[in-house]
């Protein structure tokens, strides 16, 4: 008999993950003040919708914002080398058209607000990026230094894409610490130059993520991108919830550990012994779901969006928020 995916997944309602150092740094976020700050907001290329920060939309509105979404490099469907070409470049830019268009209708931006697709370690992105950094710069008051703040949910590649700048702009090695757990940045850093010419600075700040979640779904797909703290969701259910995806998009994506299924526990046994994951007590599962999840972290499961790239979505999703915001 074919095999048939299936078309929705059942869950608990997981709990949100939202350490106290997070919600100090927003509030010393809201409280800046100076009309020269710039805020590059890094968003998962992979989940555009579902790693907007709606606590961080008040105050980012009305800020010269730019958003970038990082990684595009594991969303890309249309192409599975991890050589960015021009060709590439020209077709990421064009997924993107369809959520830049969703934020101009919208929001109601008083500043400017740039959106770009970002790999962080392809130079291409960087320049444009300092580009679009620059004409924002150009427009700040003549006296008075100009700081660019990096904010964005955890992991999402904030350190990556301001190592990257630096790296292009000053030809200067990496000076944030980039790491592939999320959390890594605890405090706002200290201030780091980005032109020789010019007194702007970068900042880099802690990943921030929602005090509490609008969709229960958004918890799986944060964990499985990494900006949830592990063990928050069973590594078990983050696996269970990328074979869904997996078996919706195409099942030949894990045809070298398993056949098509739907049950996870015969997905990671499969997997354990093709994979050579079996551990010297023999199958645990937490282990291979941890080896399952950081083989889609690098790509190695296929590049593919995991939100509905849906106007409907993001019109449910302001609507949630609203109410969220109307019963505080
Ligand atoms: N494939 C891919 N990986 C990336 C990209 N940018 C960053 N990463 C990886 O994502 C992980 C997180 O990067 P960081 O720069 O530490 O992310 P962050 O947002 O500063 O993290 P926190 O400090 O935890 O909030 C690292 O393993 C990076 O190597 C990208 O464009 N593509």
């Amino acid at each position: 008999m074919a095999f048939v995916a299936r078309q929705t997944f059942e869950y608990q309602m997981p709990s949100t993950w939202y350490p106290g150092h997070m919600n100090k740094t927003l509030k010393r976020l809201k409280n800046l003040t100076s009309s020269n700050d710039i805020f590059v907001e890094v968003r998962d290329a992979r989940i555009p919708l579902t790693s907007r920060n709606y606590v961080m939309e008040d105050f980012l509105n009305k800020k010269n914002r730019i958003i970038v979404y990082n990684k595009c490099d594991l969303a890309d469907t249309f192409h599975t080398k991890a050589k960015v070409s021009k060709h590439r470049i020209q077709n990421l830019a064009q997924q993107f058209q369809n959520v830049e268009c969703w934020f101009k209708e919208t929001s109601t931006p008083e500043k400017s607000a740039f959106i770009t697709p970002y790999v962080s370690k392809a130079p291409y992105f960087a320049k444009e990026l300092l580009r679009l950094i620059r004409t924002l710069v150009d427009q700040a008051s003549a006296n008075g230094r100009v700081y660019v703040y990096f904010v964005g949910m955890p992991n999402t590649g904030k350190s990556s894409i301001l190592n990257s700048l630096r790296n292009v702009a000053l030809r200067k090695s990496k000076s944030a610490i980039v790491g592939n757990y999320p959390g890594v940045t605890k405090r706002i850093s200290e201030i780091v130059r980005l032109f020789n010419d010019m007194d702007v600075y970068m900042l880099d700040t802690p990943g921030i993520m929602t005090p509490s979640i609008t969709k229960p779904e958004d918890m799986l797909k944060l964990s499985l991108v990494g900006c949830v703290k592990e063990g928050i969701v069973h590594p078990v259910t983050v696996v269970d919830y990328l074979l869904f995806h997996l078996n919706r998009i195409d099942p030949s994506l894990y045809s070298k550990w398993s056949l098509p299924t739907n049950d996870v526990d015969e997905f990671l046994q499969n997997t354990a012994y093709k994979a050579r994951k079996l551990t010297k007590g023999g199958f645990d599962e937490n282990f291979v779901s941890n080896y399952v999840i950081q083989q889609y972290r690098i790509g190695r499961l296929g590049r593919f969006q995991l939100d509905t790239i849906d106007k409907n979505e993001l019109l449910i999703r302001l609507h949630n928020e609203q109410n969220k915001k109307n019963a505080k």
